[in-house]
């Protein structure tokens, strides 16, 4: 039975300590888990009517995932144990509206099970708000990321990223003992472009080899605008015949790019890695071989060698 104890501490006040004060849900079962009581929080929070609640199963109040935890959990814990703390269950309320709540619920002697109800919903909203706020920042930290890894122009690998996966690139290849390819493409008279078309026009056609690039390249390909009007390619897994193959097949393509009456030509430089070589190394390589394409007349492939 409950009891509303009142107490007059001095002759002026009264207090009333009635469960009916509390900001939170009371409730009493029996040991047959029957509602004998519950405080007017159900009823004016709620909206249950004492006598829907009164004499019922307590698992009417209970969503049905909640009703077996309730039946499946709860009650043989409170059995064995006597407490149960913190629990995360979800209500009705008298409308069929679901109420997260937080239940605390102790066993007493007499065989009843005295239960407290803290209505949760503002703290799932506040997980909901966390969760949707790690979302976005996860987003906007790979929008960054990709921001911080690609040229802006051609959205193309920018050189920093470039020569971070193409260290990592020659590491795997020296494990898995295979050929690499690094090509510099350098676009020829570029200059002469700018200063006979404009800048914008420059930059269009900045954008187009970057496109023909990356449709041409397969997908392992590593594909960067390296500097101003440089190209820089890794191929993994391929060997010096077919890294000659892909750069006469890729002029081709580039020719395709029309500037004024003329068509793009570019230079090209290319080294072989067959060992371990350090990216640096393969770098000066492809870049010595690509001023020799330039001072051959350009609008070529050379190869570095050892003179
Ligand atoms: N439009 C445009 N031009 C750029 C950009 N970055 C670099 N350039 C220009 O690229 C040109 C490179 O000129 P040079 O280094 O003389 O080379 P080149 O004219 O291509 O001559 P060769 O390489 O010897 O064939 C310069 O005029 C730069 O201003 C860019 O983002 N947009």
């Amino acid at each position: 039975m409950i009891t509303t104890l009142k107490s007059k501490p001095n002759s002026h006040t009264a207090f009333d300590y009635s469960p009916d004060n509390f900001q939170c849900g009371a409730l009493v079962t029996n040991a047959s888990n029957i509602i004998i009581y519950v405080n007017t929080y159900f009823t004016d929070e709620l909206l249950w009517k004492p006598g829907q609640l009164i004499g019922k199963n307590a698992d009417i109040i209970f969503t049905q995932s909640s009703r077996i935890f309730f039946q499946s959990y709860l009650i043989p814990t409170l059995l064995h144990e006597q407490i149960c703390e913190e629990m995360q269950l979800i209500i009705f309320n008298a409308e069929g509206l679901r109420i997260p709540i937080t239940v605390n619920a102790r066993l007493s002697d007499d065989g009843c099970i005295y239960w407290s109800f803290f209505n949760a919903s503002k703290r799932d909203q506040l997980y909901d708000e966390l969760i949707k706020t790690r979302e976005k920042l996860e987003e906007q930290a790979e929008k960054l990321k990709l921001l911080a890894s690609t040229d802006e122009l051609t959205q193309l690998l920018n050189r920093r990223e470039m020569k971070y996966r193409s260290t990592l690139a020659l590491e795997q290849a020296t494990r898995s003992e295979q050929s690499v390819g690094l090509l510099l493409l350098d676009i020829d008279h570029f200059k002469i472009i700018n200063d006979s078309f404009g800048h914008l026009e420059g930059d269009r056609v900045l954008k187009e080899l970057g496109h023909i690039l990356k449709n041409f390249c397969r997908q392992t390909d590593l594909v960067s605008r390296f500097g101003g009007e440089e190209f820089l390619i890794l191929l993994p897994d391929t060997n010096k015949s077919d890294t000659l193959l892909f750069c006469n097949r890729l002029q081709d393509s580039i020719s395709q790019i029309k500037v004024g009456d003329d068509v793009l030509t570019v230079s090209i430089g290319v080294s072989i890695c067959d060992d371990k070589r350090q990216f640096t190394d393969l770098f000066t390589q492809a870049d010595k071989a690509m001023y020799k394409a330039k001072a051959l007349g350009r609008n070529r492939t050379e190869i570095y060698c050892l003179d």
